[in-house]
């Protein structure tokens, strides 16, 4: 004890230490003029401590950082104004779920939550943030109209840390969709919907491969939620990591008799299952543990729709999902002036919100946002649920133009959207860093970093390219005289000033 007591005091002064240093550099940083911060934007990506076999070095000019850098500049980021503008109490309509206020002694028996953790959810007080609710349901209670968590969420801790370690009592597929994909239940009730690896972290998409074709990947489901936090939308269900034991986890908790009937053993004895759905699910696409532990991403399932019915909507810049057929917004040049007069887009802020669904596909070069879904009970004014990301993160190489087409087209961005993009470009808040921060909490981090380094890179290269694109709108409609806006201004309510 006495040697674990004298580490953890070398643990803490060498933290203390880091603390320090990074401040200082921090404020080095900051002290730069405005002028020389493209140079510092600009540098590469470099290694992390536990960056895997496959990930890139340092390029160059090192800039001097360390995962205690990244977690204070993540920690800058979440402090910074643009995200904790002032909330307005929320008004009860913008609530998605009701709470019942009062339960009769007579019908609190049947409504009890069981626990595994013994100590249990006797006094049920119904109210949204009572600590006697599993995290999962405070989660639901929390859903309102214009996002799916509130900042700085006191439940999210303790939502994915539920998801990441409580016992899974059963495991179904999910029907519907392309690819294989499970439902878990925990003993309180919760659930998540599970996605398995099904490609090493590092290869790239075969360019030979339609996007409609290419795998999902469950780093990129995680990556996603971290990515749309950072950007402030929360418009993603807490998504996380774990290592899952196909045997235990699955085989043996099963109920879904096609599902179990799949299970076998691979020529190097590695326990594999491929289920039933409409494309991959065959012994050629199984998915294997190694020998049983698979790695996937679990998203915590958002409230049944029995209580909250959504309505999906298909993207007017749907790709055509054919080799051959081109879609209507690539080749008609004034495709963005006929949506913009088509409800829901002539209104409110669908525009806007689409454009922020796009910037984020775009940062993770996503091409497969056919559709998206928003609660029925808020009607068209409402946030965008950015579901199913499974196809994000799969080339750094290369960017993705096209998945950018709308805002090129339509030239129109929320102005809280626009200034936080600017926070993240700028070096004490630099994108990349702070979503490495961000994904080293992720329990499968331990196993190797979510998003190797390049990936890392691709996001603020790809970064410089929206907020270009943003420049150039601006600079057309100055020369335009037609006196439309690009900016969107959703900050006009706020008193302090936003002012460049
Ligand atoms: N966290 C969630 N909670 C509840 N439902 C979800 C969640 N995530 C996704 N879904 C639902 O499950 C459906 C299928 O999920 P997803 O789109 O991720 O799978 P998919 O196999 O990629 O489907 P497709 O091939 O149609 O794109 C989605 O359309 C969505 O309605
Ligand atoms: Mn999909």
């Amino acid at each position: 004890t006495t040697w674990c007591a004298r580490r953890r005091a070398r643990t803490i002064c060498l933290s203390l230490a880091f603390i320090t240093i990074s401040l200082h550099l921090l404020l080095v940083l900051v002290s730069l003029s405005i002028h020389h911060l493209p140079c510092l934007t600009t540098t590469g990506g470099r290694k992390t401590q536990m960056s895997g076999p496959g990930s890139t070095g340092p390029s160059g000019a090192d800039r001097s950082g360390s995962w205690e850098s990244d977690l204070l500049k993540m920690k800058a980021l979440f402090d910074h104004p643009l995200y904790s503008t002032p909330r307005p109490a929320v008004p009860e309509d913008d609530w998605l779920l009701k709470v019942k206020p009062k339960v009769k002694a007579s019908e609190k028996s049947s409504l009890m939550w069981k626990s595994d953790t013994q100590d249990g959810y006797e006094d049920i007080q119904w109210n949204r943030s009572s600590e006697s609710h599993p995290p999962w349901l405070r989660f639901h209670l929390g859903i309102t109209r214009w996002e799916l968590y509130p900042h700085q969420d006191p439940n999210m801790e303790l939502l994915v840390q539920h998801l990441a370690t409580h016992r899974i009592v059963s495991a179904v597929q999910k029907s519907g969709g392309t690819q294989l994909k499970l439902v878990m239940s925990f003993p309180n009730y919760g659930q998540a919907l599970f996605k398995p690896k099904k490609q090493e972290r590092d290869e790239e998409s075969n360019y030979n491969l339609y996007y409609f074709s290419d795998f999902e990947r469950h780093n990129a489901e995680i990556a996603a939620f971290h990515l749309d936090r950072i950007l402030g939308y929360r418009r993603i269900p807490p998504v996380v990591g774990r290592l899952v034991n196909v045997i235990k986890e699955i085989k043996d908790v099963t109920t879904d008799r096609k599902l179990a009937r799949t299970f076998f053993t691979s020529p190097v004895g590695n326990v594999c299952f491929y289920g039933q759905c409409s494309y991959y699910c065959s012994t050629e696409h199984a998915v294997c543990g190694h020998p049983r532990d698979l790695e996937a991403s679990l998203a915590v399932m958002l409230p049944d729709l029995s209580l909250a019915t959504r309505r999906s909507w298909r993207s007017p810049w749907r790709r055509s999902y054919s080799r051959s057929k081109l879609a209507s917004w690539e080749t008609d040049p004034d495709y963005c002036e006929t949506i913009k007069k088509t409800p829901p887009y002539d209104k409110g802020t669908r525009l806007v919100d689409f454009m922020d669904m796009v910037i984020l596909d775009f940062l993770m070069s996503n091409m497969d946002r056919h559709h998206y879904e928003t609660f029925e009970k808020f009607g068209n004014d409402t946030f965008l649920l950015h579901l199913d990301n499974g196809r994000g993160f799969g080339r750094h190489s290369k960017d993705e133009p096209s998945i950018l087409a709308p805002l090129t087209q339509c030239c129109r961005i929320r102005h809280s959207t626009w200034l936080r993009l600017r926070l993240l470009s700028l070096p004490q808040y630099h994108i990349s860093d702070v979503m490495r921060a961000s994904l080293s909490q992720d329990p499968l981090h331990k196993v190797a970093p979510l998003l190797s380094e390049p990936h890392l890179t691709a996001l603020s290269r790809r970064l410089k390219t929206v907020l270009e694109t943003v420049s150039h709108c601006q600079e057309q409609r100055r020369n335009d005289g037609s006196g439309q806006n690009v900016i969107y201004d959703d900050l006009a309510h706020l008193k302090w000033s936003t002012k460049e």
